[in-house]
């Protein structure tokens, strides 16, 4: 289980984005934390894995607290955190494959992982992953000839390669047609639930969330203002979410400018 404690974080002196956010994510479930633009969506992610550091509260993976582990253990816990973006970050002159594998990076020596040099299981497992999301005969494949949702399915297979407990989604469907969505979003509630994965995903799309999601996080302007079961968010809930205060309003007329 994901339990986030009391966490704060503040961008330079005075950019207060995150004000004693609470809430869990739990194993077999997928959570969206929805909000308005700017609301702190993104630096909750980052946090969570350390990406930026937080001011304070604690992060508690199964009872482990990230926030206090050193370099070792930090490196060791991301190992089992698989990160999906929304530009699905991915090395684009190299095959599918390739892509899966770099998942080990993080459990390999550095000359090894610099050297490309990769078990025969390794392989096979990658190759097995790229099957579970539908993109087998796409393996040798360059990414850059791979469409969005494609990507993105390699991105989801590369996580999967890294063993998570956890993965992180910053707006993973944000650049893709409903389509490719569907399928991303089918395989990402699969997942969770086959292999009691902890899915945490920020989502601009209310109705996805609405969808696919088994738990909602609300945020505005960095303070959590609804935790619970998503057949229990109504209209006032979303009302509530998406209010208009003063910060939200800058953020927006700001991204206009
Ligand atoms: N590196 C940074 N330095 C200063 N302020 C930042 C930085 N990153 C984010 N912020 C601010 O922190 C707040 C939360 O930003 P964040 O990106 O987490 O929001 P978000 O909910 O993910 O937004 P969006 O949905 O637009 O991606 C915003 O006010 C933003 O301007």
């Amino acid at each position: 289980m994901l339990k986030v404690i009391q966490l704060d974080k503040t961008y330079g002196s005075n950019k207060h984005s995150l004000k004693n956010v609470n809430f869990t994510a739990q194993p077999g479930e997928v959570t969206a934390i929805i909000g308005p633009s700017g609301a702190g969506k993104t630096t909750i992610l980052r946090s969570i894995n350390q990406l930026i550091r937080d001011d304070s509260g604690q992060i508690l993976l199964d009872g482990q607290d990230i926030r206090q582990a050193n370099k070792a253990g930090l490196r060791k816990i991301r190992h089992h955190i698989g990160m999906i973006f929304q530009n699905y970050n991915l090395i684009s002159p190299l095959t599918a494959l390739e892509n899966v594998l770099h998942g080990r990076l993080g459990a390999k020596s550095t000359v090894a992982g610099m050297l490309g040099l990769y078990s025969n299981e390794e392989k096979t497992e990658a190759l097995e992953l790229l099957d579970e999301v539908g993109l087998k005969e796409y393996a040798y494949q360059r990414c850059d000839q791979l469409s969005g949702g494609q990507q993105q399915r390699v991105g989801i297979a590369r996580a999967l390669m890294q063993h998570p407990k956890m993965i992180l989604c910053d707006e993973p469907i944000a650049s893709l047609d409903p389509k490719s969505t569907k399928i991303v979003m089918d395989i990402l509630r699969r997942l969770a639930k086959d292999k009691q994965l902890i899915i945490l995903i920020n989502l601009h799309q209310v109705d996805i969330a609405m969808e696919y999601a088994d738990h909602v996080v609300g945020i505005n302007s960095g303070a959590i203002v609804f935790e619970g079961a998503t057949k229990t968010v109504d209209d006032d809930v979303l009302q509530k979410i998406y209010r208009q205060t003063d910060d939200a309003k800058t953020v927006v007329s700001a991204n206009e400018n």
